[in-house]
């Protein structure tokens, strides 16, 4: 049945949708079926330039209001989106192609978690009070000013809370640009916030390409951005920010190890290994797509993965028992497809999947390559799709090392019932969030982000304050001055 999911217009500023038909055309695909779920346009200069000025007449005003105001309407915003979750959990659904199973418990609630939390937390940001002999002095907490949030395509709703969340309980405004591939959940938080009180220009959504981003990048009015997306783009978003000394917050790509030990409880392993390469059809940035099992549990291990991820129900993604959807884009199942092929190619053994299915939209079969290697590209590169790679290892020591030879730092796990092992190999990777016997939980209490070339700043829990707000130093003397002369 053919979907729609049209907004009332392309873009939300001040408090109400804004349409500039002037702006390239944006297409969004339904990617169960290919069908055009919505016709949106980007942003043109004049667009940016209202969210900009929006942001700016709204910046005093919501600076100047306790924290425990604003957070009381960011904890309103969390209960509608409760309320509302399985008609966001459906749009999230048409926007990305994920299994709907998942977009009711991943996505909007993720999103409402951050608002109640960060909410929680804004009537209780301080400074504090340094007593210096007679004099003092202390330290207040302020907001940034204009903070710009940049999202990617494969947790779209999630993404835009768990940035708007810290930046508005800090007394920020947000500009946020969705990835044009899915520029839907965030026009529906943009519209909530409204409805729970959020004083218009507060909370604004500009659609469009890089080149939007990199306009709002660029402008001299904007403090902070804050980007979830590749290391490449990471790369020109960081550089551009730095040329206006603007703060950041970098949450970028990973090829992330996930370190199986021979006395791990092997069918908790295996869930821990499906959960962190399947999920989201491996549309996952801190997937541990490295799977590194000891030699003595390989081969039991790989039979039980295979028949597990052999019983996947591939599907219709509005169905809620599918649990396995298609690819967000045509464009990356094509990348995923010339990953396995090198896969092959460079000699990694093909457990499970490895093709495409012959149905509508682009769904690529759960694949298992078994005997990688760390020289292969399979294990160097970010895939975004749902390829794993197991990795023989023998000893502590150097799957520690192999482990961490890589440019990316955005997570990584371990599975082992020797505790000490376990916390003494957390403690060795070089990644910035680890599970130890589990993989993938992003409760908001926790701080969420990546070491190296996957990112900068964290997202989340108490950290993400730090990275919202910045202190001023006042000194107060309480004698006399004295000067030399
Ligand atoms: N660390 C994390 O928390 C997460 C990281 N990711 C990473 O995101 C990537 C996949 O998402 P994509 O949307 O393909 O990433 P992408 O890097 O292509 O795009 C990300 C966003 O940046 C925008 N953009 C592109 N060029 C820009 C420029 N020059 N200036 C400003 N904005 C620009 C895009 O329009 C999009 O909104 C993967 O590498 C994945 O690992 C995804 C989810 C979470």
């Amino acid at each position: 049945m053919p979907q729609t999911a049209q907004p009332r217009a392309s873009h939300y500023i001040n408090g109400a949708f804004v349409e500039d038909t002037a702006g390239e055309p944006i297409a969004v695909i339904y990617p169960a079926d290919g069908s055009t779920i919505a016709h949106l346009h980007a942003a043109t200069p004049a667009v940016v330039e209202q969210a900009l000025a929006a942001s700016q007449a709204a910046l005093p005003a919501w600076r100047a209001m306790t924290g425990t105001e604003r957070g009381r309407i960011l904890r309103r915003a969390a209960d509608l989106i409760r309320d509302r979750n399985r008609d966001l959990s459906v749009l999230e659904t048409l926007d990305t192609g994920k299994p709907l199973q998942e977009t009711l418990v991943a996505d909007a609630a993720s999103g409402a978690d951050a608002l109640e939390y960060l909410g929680g937390l804004a009537g209780s940001l301080t400074g504090e009070h340094i007593q210096l002999g007679d004099d003092f002095a202390y330290t207040i907490r302020e907001p940034l000013g204009i903070c710009v949030g940049i999202g990617a395509w494969n947790y779209p709703t999630q993404i835009a809370c768990w940035k708007a969340a810290p930046a508005l309980a800090c007394g920020n405004v947000m500009i946020f640009k969705p990835s044009e591939t899915t520029p839907l959940g965030a026009l529906k938080l943009a519209e909530i916030l409204t409805e729970a009180g959020l004083p218009d220009g507060v909370f604004n959504v500009v659609q469009g390409m890089g080149a939007v981003g990199a306009a709002l990048v660029g402008d001299a009015r904007v403090d902070k951005v804050s980007l979830t997306g590749s290391v490449p783009t990471g790369r020109k978003v960081y550089a551009a920010a730095a040329a206006g000394i603007k703060h950041v917050t970098m949450e970028l790509g990973g090829k992330s190890p996930l370190v199986i030990f021979e006395d791990a409880d092997l069918e908790n392993a295996v869930s821990a290994t499906i959960n962190a390469n399947f999920y989201s059809s491996g549309q996952i940035c801190s997937n541990g797509t490295r799977v590194f099992v000891h030699k003595a549990l390989k081969h039991a291990f790989l039979d039980c993965l295979a028949a597990r991820v052999g019983t996947a129900v591939i599907g219709d993604p509005l169905d809620e028992a599918t649990n396995f959807g298609p690819m967000a884009t045509e464009a990356q199942g094509q990348i995923v497809l010339d990953y396995i092929a090198k896969g092959v190619a460079e000699g990694a053994r093909l457990v499970l999947g490895g093709t495409r299915l012959d149905r509508p939209g682009c769904y690529i079969a759960p694949t298992i390559f078994a005997d990688v290697t760390d020289q292969m590209t399979i294990a160097r590169e970010e895939i975004f799709g749902p390829v794993l790679s197991v990795l023989d290892f023998d000893d502590e020591a150097e799957v520690l090392a192999r482990a961490n030879a890589t440019a990316f730092g955005l997570a990584a796990g371990v599975f082992t019932r020797d505790l000490a092992r376990a916390h003494r190999v957390a403690a060795g990777f070089e990644a910035g969030t680890c599970w130890i016997n589990t993989y993938n939980l992003t409760p908001v209490e926790m701080p969420f982000g990546g070491v190296k070339a996957s990112g900068v700043g964290r997202e989340n829990a108490k950290a993400a304050i730090e990275h919202y707000s910045q202190l001023k130093t006042v000194y107060v003397g309480m004698g006399d001055v004295e000067a030399p002369y």
